[in-house]
């Protein structure tokens, strides 16, 4: 069985989207969703001001036009990164809320996608076969989770 997420607000898989209200410590500073921190750290070896702009965004969908302004300077490594980064935002979400950790395991084995129409990279794109990252891994998150658990 595949479970499909894509917004926020829908129950029970919304705290799957990185744009849930579930904030986090992570690197010594409050990140509001998992959002703020995959966005901010695009630039945190490159304009250090925008990042903690970032950071400080109000909503998690300025976050993410912030993230994607290219008229601040990307970090180099962004393409080698970007999953790893994903990676610890994510875990570092699910490791906080035990009410969304308890969702996550009880997904089982199943597949989780996300079901975003214009993203081809962390979800499944409107044709559903875009590479779906950020199933892959939640699948990944889960398994960390249930092996320390
Ligand atoms: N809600 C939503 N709208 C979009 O347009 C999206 N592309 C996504 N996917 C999420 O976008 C984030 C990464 O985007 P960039 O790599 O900065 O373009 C990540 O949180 C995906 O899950 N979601």
């Amino acid at each position: 069985m595949t479970i499909y997420f894509y917004s926020d607000r829908e129950e029970p898989y919304g705290c799957f989207s990185n744009f849930s209200r579930h904030g986090f410590m992570l690197d010594g500073l409050w990140w509001a969703t998992s959002e703020h921190y995959f966005q901010a750290q695009k630039f945190v070896t490159t304009d250090r001001a925008w990042a903690e702009k970032i950071q400080n965004a109000k909503a998690p969908k300025d976050a993410a036009n912030m993230g994607r302004d290219r008229s601040h300077p990307l970090r180099q490594d962004w393409e080698q990164v970007k999953d790893d980064v994903m990676r610890l935002g994510v875990l570092q979400k699910f490791k906080t809320h035990t009410d969304i950790q308890e969702i996550l395991l009880g997904t089982g084995n199943q597949h989780l996608v996300e079901n975003a129409p214009n993203d081809y990279y962390w979800g499944c794109g409107q044709d559903g076969s875009g590479k779906n990252m950020l199933g892959i891994i939640l699948v990944e998150v889960r398994e960390i989770l249930r092996s320390h658990t």
